[in-house]
């Protein structure tokens, strides 16, 4: 069997911020640091853990942070103003709402108060809009780290049959939107799609966006195809020892895939860098 190529996420990102460190270093004239504010509600400790990741990356590029960490007890209207406060800051050029929030706050109205030129996470509505049109504006962090990194191994998609599996807002619609932009024929499938393998069977892309685990197996899988496993789910064994599965049963695909993301180390680095590089292209956009 031939071997299958891993699609190195991790080693991509690391590149990506290196040479956004230097393009930062550049950037002189305004006389500040591109600014992020990470909002994070609550003590979920998965989020906790990735708003730390994201806190260190932007520490290591030379990006200022402005995150706050709210208690659960937080109102929308307080988390409202700090939007409205931040929209107003000068020095801040990206902010993110880490979601998922707590039962009594209403996300969706919070993203439509961030303005959309500081929009890190490519969600509000006027960025969507823009991704349906193919107009420029800041795209989501994932489904931008996955086309980044398919761009990598130059994996062609112009004709390619493209299968997403999950229509979430934050990664399956965006994506699809995306590879439909590259001039791939797209299938978007999800939990309610009957007989799931003879869809994904047709792929030449097959992605993987819904957080459950092994959900994409061995049988799914045409032979030769590209597989990206965006699911990230967090698992506790039977000794106790926790840790992250993707939505693709990784060591029976890798025999049937040309190419293959692992999990840890694949498109979850790459959203990352992402988020970094919307903060900087945001930055740059201000002061034009
Ligand atoms: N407004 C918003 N925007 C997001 O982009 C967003 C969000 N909310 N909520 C949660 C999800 C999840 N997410 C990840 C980011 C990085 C890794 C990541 O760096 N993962 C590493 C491992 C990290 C570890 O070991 O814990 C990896 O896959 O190699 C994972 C997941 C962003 N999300």
């Amino acid at each position: 069997m031939k071997q299958t190529q891993l699609l190195d996420g991790k080693a991509l990102a690391q590149r990506l911020q290196s040479e956004l460190k230097e393009q930062i270093q550049k950037q002189t004239l305004i006389g500040r640091p591109p600014g992020l504010a990470v909002l994070m509600v609550g003590d979920n400790p998965a989020s906790a853990a990735y708003v730390r990741n994201k806190e260190r990356a932007c520490t290591n590029v030379g990006i200022a942070s402005f995150g706050q960490h709210f208690g659960v007890e937080v109102t929308q209207s307080q988390l409202e103003e700090t939007i409205h406060r931040l929209n107003q800051d000068e020095r801040v050029d990206g902010i993110l709402v880490q979601l998922p929030l707590p039962e009594h706050l209403d996300g969706v109205a919070l993203l439509h108060q961030i303005d959309p030129d500081k929009d890190a996470d490519g969600l509000h509505p006027t960025n969507l809009g823009r991704l349906v049109r193919g107009e420029q504006g800041l795209r989501s962090c994932t489904p931008a780290g996955v086309m980044r990194l398919l761009q990598e191994y130059q994996i062609p998609l112009k004709g390619k049959q493209a299968v997403v599996v999950g229509r979430s807002i934050l990664v399956g619609k965006p994506l699809a939107l995306m590879l439909l932009e590259a001039d791939a024929t797209v299938t978007i499938a999800h939990s309610r799609s009957p007989d799931l393998g003879s869809i994904t069977q047709s792929a030449d892309i097959l992605v993987g966006a819904v957080g459950r685990p092994g959900l994409i197996t061995a049988d799914m899988v045409k032979s030769g195809a590209v597989v990206v496993d965006v699911g990230i789910t967090r698992v506790t064994d039977a000794s106790g020892t926790s840790r992250l599965v993707g939505d693709v049963d990784f060591d029976a695909v890798q025999n049937v895939a040309e190419y293959i993301t692992p999990v840890p180390g694949g498109i979850g680095p790459m959203t990352v860098a992402m988020l970094l590089q919307n903060t900087f292209t945001s930055y740059l956009q201000r002061h034009q």
